[in-house]
């Protein structure tokens, strides 16, 4: 009972921190893969409604990170928190269902589906199952506008994004782990997704992680910055500070300069 209570008060339980409710959080996770130590001592939190961005060069290890934080990968150490309760161990289905969902850098869409028939797929996939009005609510959201006999494979980028946001959404989530949602669209698809991002963290509370190269995407929405390189942390708070500390300079610099020379 004592160990249960120092858990839930614990800071890295993500309950309390800095005088406001963390949602989720993660300490100290680690992971080897073939032989290597790709992400050390990793910490981060985030509260309802707000939006974390992660950034880093090629490599730092931000999908390896997404991959352990929505449970599809184990860490070698560490603990991840959602809602107070230890997670580490939950695997990607069981986190979707305490209200954690993620999205790819790639817009994997069904071969043989149409939209409809992925809609329900997804209606489907786990219990509770849910109704049309669920996946319209979801498609309302991400102000998805296409046929339901459209074959999913004939989407493009932007609609494939949305369609798989739409599927996410529609078993409302409480937290969003977003890899590059930005990739492969235009300036005026961006800012669309940026809109709805804005939306569902301050008007819908919802808490999201988001990975994003676009430093300008992430500057109008992201309310902190983590970044990382080289599988750790290497500086963490407002956008503007983070791009002024040196470290992260010499990163991004470094890469570059290690890129021309090849
Ligand atoms: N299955 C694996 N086995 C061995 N090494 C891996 C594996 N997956 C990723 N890595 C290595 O882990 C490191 C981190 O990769 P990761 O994809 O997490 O970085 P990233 O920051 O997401 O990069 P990018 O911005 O290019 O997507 C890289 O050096 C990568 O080569």
């Amino acid at each position: 009972m004592v160990e249960l209570m120092l858990r839930r008060l614990s800071p890295s339980s993500g309950v309390e921190q800095g005088g406001t409710a963390t949602l989720f959080s993660c300490s100290g996770i680690s992971l080897d893969l073939g032989g290597r130590e790709i992400l050390r001592e990793i910490n981060l939190h985030v509260q309802a409604g707000e939006v974390l961005g992660i950034i880093g060069p090629n490599g730092a290890g931000k999908t390896s990170l997404f991959e352990i934080l929505s449970g599809r990968m184990p860490p070698k150490s560490g603990t991840v928190w959602f809602k107070g309760e230890n997670v580490t161990s939950l695997p990607l289905h069981s986190r979707s269902r305490l209200g954690i969902g993620r999205t790819f850098q790639t817009p994997v869409v069904p071969d043989e589906l149409t939209v409809g028939e992925t809609f329900k797929a997804a209606r489907q996939a786990y219990r509770p199952f849910l109704t049309k009005f669920d996946a319209e609510y979801g498609a309302d959201l991400v102000g998805l506008k296409i046929s339901e006999d459209t074959p999913a494979m004939q989407l493009d980028t932007f609609n494939r994004r949305k369609l798989l946001l739409a599927c996410l959404l529609m078993r409302r989530p409480s937290l969003l782990l977003l890899d590059e949602p930005a990739a492969g669209l235009i300036n005026s698809e961006v800012d669309e997704i940026d809109k709805l991002l804005r939306m569902l963290a301050k008007e819908m509370d919802v808490a999201i992680l988001i990975v994003e190269h676009r430093i300008e995407l992430l500057g109008m929405i992201a309310d902190r910055i983590l970044v990382m390189d080289a599988g750790e942390v290497i500086s963490e708070g407002l956008m503007d500070d983070v791009m002024a500390d040196p470290k992260v300079h010499a990163a991004y610099f470094e890469d570059f300069s290690e890129e021309a020379d090849a």
